[in-house]
């Protein structure tokens, strides 16, 4: 078994644990109660880079990354520095995540929030809304085409927009094939946990201009970020060197100003 797979597992089995307890019609109806969701492509559609900033504690390669005793305090750290979205991690046996956490971060900005999970099933994205959350990760290795699909929509339904992530050229290409505006190119193999920055650089023409394209995971560095700037990355995702740093804010700033350097 995948690490990917092992992570779905354990993701399922809490999820038949909440749908136990509050059934899907209670979140629906907690979801079209929710404040509608903030718009979230005409920012990445800037010219400048945009970062996407997560709240990470804890991850299946590295372990504890960091605390993080005040998710909302950081998010708001991060939107200081020039954050276009936040991406809080959901997930709570492998990420030490939680629904709180997002609902934290949303009351504490006003840039858009991203529930970073495994999204594998309807009631997730329901329960992502009710939660206030802007946008979704959809895991092109996680699911088969139809999913995709059905799940794209069902993220326009419920206002939503989402990330769809990506790792080889043929998930690229069934990305660009179900009309996703944003697409994420993971540079960790999701499946061996190998990170390789170069991934990017490989796949983000594949990806063409039409979409909005996002260089994902294991970026450290002024350097890395240029790096895949000048390969046509409009966004980044940033995780463990943002918790790690002891100054998030002059972080972020420091990665856009160096992928303004990068392009001029
Ligand atoms: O981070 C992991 O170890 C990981 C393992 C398995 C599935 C997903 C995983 N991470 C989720 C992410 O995509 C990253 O948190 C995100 O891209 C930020 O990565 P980084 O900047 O390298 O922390």
């Amino acid at each position: 078994m995948s690490v990917l797979d092992d992570i779905i597992s354990g993701v399922r089995l809490d999820l038949a644990e909440r749908a136990a307890r509050v059934p899907l019609s209670d979140v629906r109806r907690a979801a079209a109660d929710a404040a509608p969701a903030r718009p979230v492509m005409p920012a990445f559609r800037s010219d400048a880079l945009s970062v996407v900033a997560e709240v990470k504690r804890k991850s299946p390669s590295k372990g504890d990354l960091a605390e993080i005793p005040d998710p909302a305090a950081l998010a708001a750290a991060y939107a200081a520095g020039g954050a276009t979205a936040i991406s809080v991690l959901t997930e709570e046996r492998r990420f030490r995540g939680s629904l709180a956490d997002l609902d934290a971060v949303r009351a504490a900005v006003d840039v858009p929030v991203l529930r970073k999970d495994f999204m594998v099933d309807e009631y997730q994205f329901h329960e992502a809304r009710a939660h206030g959350a802007d946008l979704v990760l959809l895991i092109v290795a996680a699911l088969g085409d139809a999913q995709l699909s059905d799940f794209l929509a069902l993220t326009a339904e419920l206002g939503m927009t989402a990330l769809v992530e990506t790792h080889t050229a043929e998930e690229v290409d069934r990305a660009v094939a179900v009309g996703a505006e944003l697409i994420g190119v993971n540079n960790r193999n999701l499946k061996t946990l190998d990170v390789d920055l170069a991934t990017f650089g490989g796949l983000s023409e594949r990806i063409g201009p039409g979409a909005v394209r996002v260089a994902e995971s294991g970026i450290f560095t002024a350097a890395d970020v240029a790096t895949v700037a000048a390969q046509g990355a409009d966004a980044i995702l940033v995780g463990e060197a943002l918790v790690r740093h002891g100054d998030p804010t002059a972080a972020i700033a420091g990665f856009i100003a160096a992928a303004e350097r990068a392009r001029a």
